[in-house]
């Protein structure tokens, strides 16, 4: 009785993400909450598409920081909005932290920020951030400035570099998670094997857009990673090989596209992704081939590691 009961029925779990300017204290603010374990890889589908930054795990919550992709104000175009995948994003996403550095004054990126931000879905908590760097009263003014610019679900002052409020600020966003079981087992994140990762990142990358026409047809093989300096290389990259399966002809049409532009986008789009799993230049050779009902073939299951 107890515990387990009370724990089961207020546990939290869900996503957030942080977005602000470059150099507001993102990437460290991850790290205070998250502790040095960041995990930088692809999500499973049914939770969320968005690389994760890291996971807060806690006995009575856990809180997955999904990384927000160029967040830039458009220089070109006048009332451009933002790209559709930070848009997802924020619609994804159960809270957004929008950093706003203590010791720079609210400028105009922050402000098409934050009416970016007052047509998302999630509630926004505005967090001031670097409040180590600047005195107690220029915080205060700050403060002020930030409460004024929207209607905010809150506004916190932090330090991430003085370990300043970052539990509180864990407490704020964890208040804003559904109810739900934790969605990840600890450790599972960075346990999988390299060539799972990456053939996740490229399963997503195709089914980014056609996730109705495609449920669950698509599989992905990994050939082989080859390294630049084994004899069999042909790349100064690493150069991964993989096979897409799909089980209908039509399906491989859809993946192809038009004069094979869709594939071309899927490969950029997984390439870019991989090489921020590994950190490191990639070259990506994707093939689309149709296995028959592969679902179905235990050998065809076999052949692809499932
Ligand atoms: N004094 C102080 N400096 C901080 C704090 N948090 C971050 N910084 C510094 O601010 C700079 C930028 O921090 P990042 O965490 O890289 O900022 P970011 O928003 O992730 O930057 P981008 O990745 O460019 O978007 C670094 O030099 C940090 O050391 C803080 O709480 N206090």
């Amino acid at each position: 009785m107890g515990d387990d009961a009370t724990t089961a029925e207020t546990h939290r779990s869900g996503f957030a993400c942080f977005v602000g300017r470059p150099n507001v204290g993102k990437s460290t603010l991850t790290n205070a909450l998250v502790g040095e374990k960041v995990a930088i890889m692809s999500s499973r589908p049914q939770t969320t598409r968005r690389a994760i930054r890291g996971v807060l795990t806690r006995d009575d919550a856990q809180l997955i920081l999904v990384d927000t992709p160029g967040l830039h104000r458009p220089r070109t175009l006048l009332g451009e909005r933002l790209n559709d995948v930070v848009r997802e994003t924020f619609n994804e996403v159960d809270v957004i932290g929008f950093c706003l550095p203590a010791d720079e004054k609210i400028g105009p990126g922050d402000k098409w920020i934050a009416r970016e931000l007052s047509e998302a879905r999630a509630p926004v908590i505005a967090i001031v951030t670097k409040v180590d760097s600047v005195p107690k009263a220029r915080v205060a003014e700050h403060l002020m400035a930030v409460s004024e610019l929207a209607d905010w679900a809150e506004v916190i002052p932090v330090s991430a570099v003085e370990d300043i409020q970052v539990d509180v600020l864990a407490d704020l966003l964890v208040k804003y998670l559904p109810k739900g079981p934790p969605l990840y087992i600890d450790g599972e994140i960075t346990d999988e094997p390299e060539d799972v990762r990456v053939a996740e990142l490229i399963r997503e990358a195709a089914l980014e857009g056609v996730h109705d026409e495609l449920p669950h047809s698509i599989a992905v093989m990994i050939e082989e990673m080859v390294e630049p300096d084994s004899p069999e290389a042909t790349k100064d990259v690493l150069e991964i090989r993989a096979q897409l399966f799909v089980e209908r002809d039509s399906q491989k049409g859809i993946i192809i596209g038009h004069k094979g532009e869709r594939l071309r986008d899927v490969g950029a789009t997984a390439r870019a992704g991989i090489e921020r799993l590994l950190g490191r230049r990639v070259y990506l050779d994707l093939h689309v081939k149709v296995a028959k009902e592969w679902q179905r073939d235990p050998k065809q299951l076999g052949r692809m590691g499932f």
